[in-house]
């Protein structure tokens, strides 16, 4: 387990993290998300103790990574290092990590290299930046790290290699049981992925929420009316959208009791509809989109 607790750091004369508190738990997905300039990338660095706070501790299985640099071992933050590798040969980049990283698993690299089928091209310059990403996971992961700490994973990948980084890393979480904390920009990426949204919003977590109780707390419905969404209803339902008679609406609370009172309306048609962070976020903070 990582705990993060009330952490603080200011760098010039700006406070970059203000009082930080969070567990990441064994085999679990965690996504960090925050505008640009929110701090994501300070707390990652800070968690590898590349970043020294002001206050607070942060400790991995019980040991305080700063009193005890030996406990940050099973942690591995996947930077864009190679990038800075980039002129490497790949087996020259094998090597240095199994320099670094006590447990790399060779076998392991391969059987990920196969799966993946990358390129057997001799550079790392040789890789597109889809497969340069794709790599740095596969390094890391490789490393048989217990917490994988990923910046921005997708930043500037197409669709196709977006969704296979987003589904290796779960993969890895289903059978390695590594913990991945993920810091991105896009709420839309961590959509039935992660188990914990933290949100930092100028270096304070405004918000944190376990998916699978949010997920038991609200619906998401579409309903079409003759006339209006009658009042009686609309006091309870958040309104995501609206076209016409048809409404996208978010309900919270006692979800069996709001379908009954749903169902006495006698909507023309009501279905439910799978639902997403971005809904959760825009209901929660009032209409604000965090997500770009
Ligand atoms: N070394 C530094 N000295 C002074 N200010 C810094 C330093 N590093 C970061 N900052 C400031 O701290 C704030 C948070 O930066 P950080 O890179 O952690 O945010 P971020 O959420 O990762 O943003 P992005 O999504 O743009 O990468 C920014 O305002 C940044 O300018």
């Amino acid at each position: 387990m990582i705990q993060v607790q009330n952490v603080s750091k200011t760098m010039g004369n700006q406070q970059v993290l203000t009082d930080i508190t969070f567990t990441v738990g064994k085999g679990t997905i965690t996504g960090i998300v925050g505008r640009n300039g929110a701090g994501k990338t300070t707390l990652l660095r800070t968690m590898v103790t590349v970043v020294d706070p002001d206050r607070g501790t942060i400790s991995v299985n019980g040991e305080d990574v700063f009193a005890k640099p030996e406990a940050k071992a099973s942690i591995l933050y996947v930077d864009d290092s190679v990038e800075a590798l980039k002129n490497y040969s790949v087996s020259n980049v094998v090597s240095l990590y199994a320099d670094i990283y006590q447990n790399f698993d060779r076998d392991y690299f391969q059987e990920l290299m196969d799966r993946f089928q990358m390129p057997k091209t001799k550079k790392v310059k040789h890789y597109s930046k889809g497969r340069k990403a794709l790599f740095s996971l596969i390094l890391a992961f490789a490393a048989k790290p217990e917490y994988v700490l990923r910046d921005e994973p997708t930043d500037g990948l197409d669709v196709i290699m977006k969704k296979e980084i987003m589904r290796f890393m779960l993969d890895e979480v289903a059978k390695e049981e590594v913990s991945i904390i993920i810091a991105t920009h896009r709420l839309d990426e961590l959509d039935s992925l992660a188990d914990q949204i933290l949100i930092l919003t100028e270096g304070e977590i405004t918000e944190a929420f376990q998916l699978d109780e949010v997920r038991d707390i609200y619906k998401k419905w579409q309903v079409v009316y003759r006339e209006k969404m009658p009042d009686s209803l609309s006091d309870h339902f958040y309104i995501l959208q609206q076209s016409g008679r048809a409404y996208t609406c978010l309900a919270e609370g006692n979800l069996q009791e709001l379908e009954v009172e749903l169902q006495k309306t006698e909507p023309l048609l009501y279905e439910e509809l799978p639902l997403t962070l971005e809904d959760l976020f825009v209901a929660k903070l009032g209409g604000e989109h965090i997500a770009e």
